[in-house]
């Protein structure tokens, strides 16, 4: 995992595990023996340390996590690098990422290549750098940035890591040759004013306006996420606090952290993600299919999709022809494109020089005959049946036959695009802001406007999903995504159905119908594009939204109009009506075959919905909460106000399993069958954390109370963690009636309020276990 060798007088440390070179224990152990190897030669006067393949060690072994923790750690291998005699140099490039950095930062000099990239996303797995990052990034580079890189989790190039002070030198040709060169050039030079520990953090003075202001921000940025708030945390304590102490902190935080149903979310997102893209279909896979090479593209229509999806491919470099049917759209669409492209250069999402040679690369025309040597075309009209069908039907004379004709309908059926290559027609549903949105997918959405129509504020309803992590309220959605679209999504819908949408419409397709949308469209209430919707906005295509009486007003007549008497709606309800609506449409969504894993929904919420990644995406989020709740909310809903919720067999079957062990798929885990509840003692809550663990990597999380009693299906290991104070010896007795295993835990002889957690390893088949912790009550609490 580390391959060792001597090149004259330097040792070279080559970390060896493919595909990202993570700091598993094989590695981090390598590690540690290389330094040791090579302060022992006399031979050795430098040490590097490098990654094999395509880079630099991109961090720790995610799925180690998961699992309980191996000697050595990180931060060991890391004080032995640092406490080297003979200079060590980190030699970089690729991706330089988390632990990977955190060794690097051990190392007395770090050189890199220009395409490298340095960062701390650990944050974005639920995280905080654990080896030392948030104690010693600070020392080097000061607050502003440290806070910055650790909070944000954004990669830096390696032009802005030698800008901010990261770097020591940038090398040209190749990188060993320069290392080795670099290396034997400090050999003799002192090495302690390398050693970050003892430096001070620079600007020291500001910390406590710095870090204030950092923690506001991340509060508002990220709501609901925790991570963010404890890397503040753990970056203050590197001013605050002696470097141990800060270390321990650091510590303290990422097991807490790591022991987080968060971390757990995140964590499962990040292989969720991957995972989705291994996908299959009766006719292939990821693993036989060819990709067609795509160098000329087109869009038709320059509404706001139309633009947008333009703005997405010439940020990818592709070649766009933009068709209108007249000049004036077609100038319109070009200047909404120009403004899109200067507004990405300026927050940084597009490079320059990429913006600038876009504007070579966009070819307006109103002429059909310039679209027929493309290798993709994108349909982005208005969403109406007739209108695509013709627009198919000169797509497929015009274009040349290996052309992939595709559509961005959200809603019509792809297959109902006559034409006569039904293998190279696909439908394309980016989602909006299609330039800024990772996923492009089709997917059910939700009738989110049901509640308003019994009396739910849209204001209220936008907070509450706003304040639960997503970036925007379902009503603040619509109106970007325009309410004559959806107005005439539902008239299509209608069309195809043989019937019309009037005043009195209540259901449609035999789900209730709620026509508020239409009411606004017809007052010319289109959503951002009029600068009135839902919301009022500072201008046409403006952003900034308030609460417009107006619209209320529009709601309220609706309602009279209707005889519905406004009720109150809690904000538990609305969060359930939300959600496990989505929950049920996922699950049917399974049980059609449309999707084969749950991750496919979860990814597509994360990205397409941006869903807050804490939360692990819809499916990962029943989980947690079980389905068995799930589904009784979901049949209370259905039975107590007239929503046609499509009855989902397997969420019943799931969700109605009498032995009281809920087992869903295999990747969001959990077996447990125990009587798991929370009970409070004289001195307030107690907190024990039960996780039971169907496989290393996707455990979920369990509250009980400290006397436990019950049983328990364990795979692997049991973790227990818990929040005391005071001294209290607890035991762990497990029994399956063949053997008993007990375990002591820890004592606790500390008077702070943390976080402790024990691993208990009990064998790698699936068996049942008695299980009873038990131990004095009198000093436990919080
Ligand atoms: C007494 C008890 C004491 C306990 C001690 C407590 C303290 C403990 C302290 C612990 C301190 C640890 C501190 C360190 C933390 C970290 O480093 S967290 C990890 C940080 N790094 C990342 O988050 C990087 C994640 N990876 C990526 O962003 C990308 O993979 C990439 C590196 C940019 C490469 O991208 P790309 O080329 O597109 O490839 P991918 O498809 O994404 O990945 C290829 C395969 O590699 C797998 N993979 C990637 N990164 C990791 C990883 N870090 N760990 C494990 N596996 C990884 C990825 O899943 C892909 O594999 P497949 O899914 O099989 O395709």
């Amino acid at each position: 995992m580390v391959d060792y060798s001597v090149k004259g007088q330097v040792a070279l440390l080559e970390v060896n595990n493919p595909p990202v070179n993570a700091l598993s224990t094989a590695v981090r152990t390598g590690l540690r023996d290389g330094i040791a190897k090579a302060s022992k030669d006399p031979k050795v006067k430098a040490i590097i340390i490098c990654g094999k393949g395509q880079t630099f060690p991109a961090g720790a072994d995610i799925r180690e996590f998961g699992q309980p923790p191996r000697a050595p750690w990180l931060i060991e291998v890391g004080d032995s690098i640092e406490a080297s005699l003979k200079p060590v140099v980190a030699a970089i490039h690729g991706t330089c990422l988390g632990g990977g950095l955190e060794v690097s930062l051990f190392c007395h000099y770090r050189i890199a290549v220009k395409s490298a990239r340095v960062g701390f996303p650990e944050v974005n797995l639920g995280l905080l750098p654990g080896a030392a990052g948030t104690q010693r990034l600070p020392r080097l580079v000061g607050l502003p940035v440290a806070l910055d890189m650790i909070t944000s989790g954004r990669h830096v190039t390696a032009l802005d890591a030698k800008k901010y002070g990261i770097l020591d030198e940038l090398v040209a040709g190749d990188l060993i040759n320069a290392a080795i060169k670099y290396a034997m050039s400090v050999v003799g030079k002192p090495l302690m004013e390398r050693r970050l520990r003892y430096k001070q953090v620079p600007g020291a003075d500001k910390a406590r306006e710095v870090c204030e202001a950092a923690m506001a921000q991340v509060k508002r940025k990220y709501k609901g996420y925790e991570a963010p708030v404890e890397c503040v945390r753990a970056v203050r304590a590197s001013v605050d606090l002696p470097y141990a102490d800060g270390i321990r902190m650091e510590s303290e935080l990422f097991k807490q952290l790591n022991a987080s149903g968060q971390a757990r979310a995140q964590q499962y997102a990040f292989f969720a993600e991957r995972t989705v893209s291994r996908w299959s279909m009766p006719n292939g896979s990821y693993r036989t299919a060819k990709a067609l090479p795509v160098k000329t593209t087109a869009v038709l229509g320059a509404g706001t999709m139309g633009t947008g999806i333009a703005v997405c491919l010439l940020s990818a470099g592709l070649p766009v022809i933009l068709l209108e049917q007249n000049e004036k759209l077609l100038q319109n669409g070009l200047r909404t494109i120009k403004a899109l492209m200067e507004g990405s250069v300026k927050l940084g999402k597009v490079p320059m020089e990429v913006a600038q040679k876009a504007t070579t690369l966009l070819k307006p025309t109103l002429n059909y005959e310039d679209l027929k040597d493309v290798d993709l075309v994108i349909e982005a009209v208005f969403e109406n049946l007739k209108l695509k069908r013709e627009v198919f039907g000169k797509l497929d004379k015009i274009c040349k036959p290996s052309a992939l004709l595709c559509s961005n309908t959200s809603t019509l059926d792809i297959d109902l695009a006559a034409t006569s290559r039904p293998d190279k027609v696909a439908g394309m549903h980016f989602f909006a802001p299609a330039y800024h949105m990772r996923l492009l997918e089709n997917i059910y959405g939700t009738k989110t406007s049901f509640m308003v129509e019994e009396g739910a504020n849209p204001y209220e309803i936008d907070q509450i999903m706003e304040d639960l992590g997503m970036p925007m309220g379902p009503f603040k959605v619509r109106d970007l995504s325009g309410i004559d679209i959806g107005w005439r999504i539902t008239q299509e819908v209608a069309k195809s159905l043989g019937t019309t949408i009037t005043k009195e419409t209540k259901y449609l397709g035999g789900e209730r119908y709620c026509g508020i949308g239409d009411d606004l469209y017809e007052k010319g209430r289109h959503g951002r594009k009029t600068g009135l919707g839902f919301y009022k906005y500072e201008k046409k295509g403006g952003k900034i939204s308030t609460p417009d009486p107006d619209a209320l007003d529009i709601i309220e007549a609706y309602r009279q109009r209707r005889g519905i008497v406004k009720c109150k709606i809690s904000s538990q309800e609305v969060i359930e009506r939300q959600m496990y609506s989505s929950i049920n449409e996922g699950f049917k969504i399974l049980e059609e075959g449309i999707c084969t894993r749950p991750e496919d929904i979860d990814i597509s919420w994360l990205y397409g919905f941006t869903f807050p990644k804490y939360l692990g995406g819809p499916m990962f989020y029943a989980s947690r909460i079980g389905l068995q709740k799930v589904y009784e909310r979901i049949c209370y809903y259905h039975e107590n106000f007239p929503l046609k919720q499509r009855d989902c067999k397997d969420l019943r079957r799931r969700g109605s399993s009498t032995s009281g062990v809920y087992t869903m798929y295999p990747a969001l885990g959990v077996v447990i069958n125990s009587y798991c509840d929370m009970t409070t003692d004289g001195g307030g809550w107690t907190w024990v954390f039960w996780e039971v663990a169907v496989d290393a990597a996707t455990r979920c999380c369990w509250r009980s109370p400290p006397f436990f009693y019950g049983y328990v299906e364990v795979y692997g290991y049991v973790e227990v963690c818990r929040l005391c104070r005071g001294n209290d010896n607890l035991h762990l007795l497990l029994s399956n009636g063949e053997s008993e295993m007990r375990f002591d835990m820890e004592d606790f002889n500390n008077n702070t309020r943390y976080l402790q957690y024990t691993t208990f390893t009990v064998g790698n088949e699936t068996s049942r276990y008695l299980a009873t912790l038990s131990g004095p009550s009198g000093n436990v609490g919080t």
